[in-house]
């Protein structure tokens, strides 16, 4: 369990309202997300990440624990989506009703949390966690990997569904890029709209994505996660000295150490053979 349930300050809910939703239509929303352990992980940077993103175009942010969504509410007047990872398998984003309660008591506008059907870590049911949270008026955005979680999460009274989880639980292996497939499937499917999101990284890509009926496009780690975007340039310059960020959950789960490396325990990273030893704090 993260800390940051005991650090984040109280904020008024937003006064929620379908039309949240509908300003996000056709739109970006960014990704603002840096966990424990990477260089930009903290509130201050994430909301000035936030407001980067809306200047730029962001219709929408996406944060991750109540103490960023708390910085991030305060600093940007976009509908913002919030989660709250906790741990690094099985259901972890917005594992329980009270991380998706406190996610929502932030500040959130929207609560995206996992809708597969593996077991809940507080024992109750998907269904009864939407229901409860919509009758709470708490918008809810389902993150799921397959067609029929996506049913299933429309049935119970999800808001929307997203493909957030599409190639990592298991049910099918995550391709190079995003799952197109999964997104025209859930568009003919449901009546509720549908959030493409999940390994999106070019412009062209977040374009089709819209023209396959998705109701936005989300897009994190190819805009804010410099460390990735840094380690592709570098793996295409010369792939022997690639780095690699620090990676905490599931999803970007730490890989294991090149030969040579020397650990930086500081840091907490790793150092590539013959990388110097950084100095200062
Ligand atoms: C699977 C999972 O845990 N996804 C997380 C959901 O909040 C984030 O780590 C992703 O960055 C986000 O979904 C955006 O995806 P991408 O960074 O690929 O554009």
């Amino acid at each position: 369990m993260t800390d940051e349930r005991h650090s984040v300050r109280s904020v008024p809910a937003p006064t929620v309202t379908p039309s949240r939703l509908a300003l996000l239509k056709g739109g970006l929303i960014v990704s603002c997300q840096a966990l424990p352990g990477e260089a930009l992980h903290g509130p201050d940077i994430m909301a000035r990440l936030a407001r980067a993103a809306v200047e730029g175009g962001a219709v929408g942010v996406r944060v991750n624990t109540p103490a960023d969504v708390a910085a991030v509410r305060a600093a940007v007047d976009v509908p913002v989506i919030g989660l709250w990872k906790d741990g690094d398998s099985g259901v972890y984003i917005t594992p329980t009703l009270e991380h998706a309660r406190r996610v929502a008591a932030s500040g959130a506008d929207i609560v995206a949390l996992d809708a597969t059907d593996r077991p809940r870590s507080d024992g109750r049911t998907l269904a009864g966690t939407i229901r409860t949270l919509r009758a709470e008026g708490v918008m809810v955005l389902a993150d799921v990997a397959t067609l029929d979680q996506g049913l299933a999460a429309q049935q119970a009274g999800a808001d929307a569904v997203a493909t957030t989880l599409s190639g990592y639980t298991g049910d099918a292996p995550a391709g190079p890029g995003p799952d197109f497939g999964l997104l025209s499937a859930l568009v003919a499917a449901l009546t509720v709209p549908v959030v493409a999101e999940g390994r999106i990284s070019t412009p062209k890509q977040a374009a089709h994505a819209l023209a396959l009926g998705a109701h936005t496009v989300v897009v994190g780690g190819a805009i804010t996660r410099p460390a990735s975007i840094t380690s592709r340039f570098v793996a295409a310059l010369s792939p022997t000295r690639r780095s690699r960020p620090l990676r905490r959950t599931r999803h970007d789960r730490p890989r294991p150490h090149p030969r040579g490396c020397r650990r930086d325990t500081r840091r907490r990273r790793c150092l590539p053979r013959g990388h110097p030893r950084p100095l200062g704090p």
